[in-house]
């Protein structure tokens, strides 16, 4: 099955033409308690800056004041349990979630991500997600097309680990795009591993390949928190209408692009707000 490059070329139309906010779509990041509320900040702040009409962080209650003190456009709304975020999922205009930016591996976190993948919308899910997932059969059951998965190469052995034998240490490009296809096929969401060469792969088989290589290579974005933007990034752009893997791909090359722009001295939180230049370079 042939892999297809994700390029410049490639992207959707990215362009706000007219209308309010809620034709721009709704996110909703949830947020890990108090100390670890960055992660899932910068998550929500990418997905505000790559578009999304609206954006709010879901915050145990405990957390609220840290995040009130650190964000301005972006929405809070206190999430004690899971109870609290099928209340707040009655809302259909919530078109996008994101879970696992430092969520946090307890039983509340595992109930959360529970909710989020029943409630059938379209969601990203990251990090500490990816390992609940990872550890219980009936989260791995409950994936379906709508969902994003963006594992590192640690998240990818968790979630495949017999998949993952094929890929250590600096497989080939060929290598690395066959086992994401396989684990899209196996979990039936679509599935972006990270790294200087990020694989997308759809359930279907399609795969797409970024490289961040020659004029396009990034080594600043190994850097905490990197990975945190990508899933709002991704999270902003299904909030948008995108599909699934058009999303994983164009918040793909959008990411590395920002990352280019900042240049030497990046560090995560730089990313979203390098947005508007890499826009205004698409001639948006
Ligand atoms: N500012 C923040 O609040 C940040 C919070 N973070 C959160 O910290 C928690 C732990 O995330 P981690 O990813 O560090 O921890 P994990 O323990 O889940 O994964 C890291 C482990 O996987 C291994 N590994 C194998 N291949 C890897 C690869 N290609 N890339 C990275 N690791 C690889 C590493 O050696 C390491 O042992 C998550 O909740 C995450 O969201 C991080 O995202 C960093 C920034
Ligand atoms: N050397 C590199 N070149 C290009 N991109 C990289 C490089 N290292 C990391 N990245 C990208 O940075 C992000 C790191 O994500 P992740 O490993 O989840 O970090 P974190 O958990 O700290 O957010 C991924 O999107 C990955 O593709």
């Amino acid at each position: 099955m042939s892999t297809h490059l994700i390029t410049r070329d490639s992207l959707p139309d990215l362009g706000k033409a007219a209308g309010h906010k809620f034709d721009y779509g709704h996110a909703l990041v949830l947020s890990g308690g108090p100390g670890r509320t960055g992660a899932a900040r910068m998550a929500a702040r990418a997905a505000l800056r790559v578009g999304a009409g609206l954006v709010t962080l879901g915050v145990p209650p405990a957390a609220q004041m840290e995040v009130a003190a650190q964000v301005t456009a972006i929405m809070i709304k206190r999430i004690g349990d899971a109870q609290a975020l099928g209340d707040m999922l009655q809302d259909n205009r919530l078109n996008a979630l994101c879970a696992g930016p430092a969520l946090g591996l307890d039983d509340r976190a595992a109930d959360l991500v529970r909710v989020l993948l029943h409630s059938g919308r379209n969601c990203v899910l990251d990090a500490d997600a990816l390992t609940l997932i990872a550890r219980d059969r009936a989260l791995m059951q409950a994936l379906h097309g709508g969902c994003v998965l963006t594992p590192h190469g640690g998240e990818f052995a968790r979630l495949f680990p017999d998949i993952a034998e094929t890929v250590q240490g600096d497989a080939p490009i060929a290598v690395k795009a066959d086992a994401t296809r396989k684990a899209a096929a196996r979990s039936g969401a679509v599935v972006l591993l990270k790294g200087s060469e990020t694989v997308v792969a759809h359930p279907g088989g399609v795969c797409t390949v970024h490289s961040a290589t020659g004029d396009r290579a990034a080594p600043w974005l190994a850097t905490a928190g990197a990975g945190d933007v990508l899933a709002g990034l991704i999270t902003g752009l299904l909030a948008r209408g995108l599909a699934p893997a058009e999303a994983a791909k164009a918040a793909t090359w959008l990411h590395v692009s920002c990352a280019l722009h900042f240049g030497p001295g990046l560090i995560a939180e730089d990313l979203p707000d390098c947005l508007p230049a890499v826009f205004r370079d698409l001639a948006l």
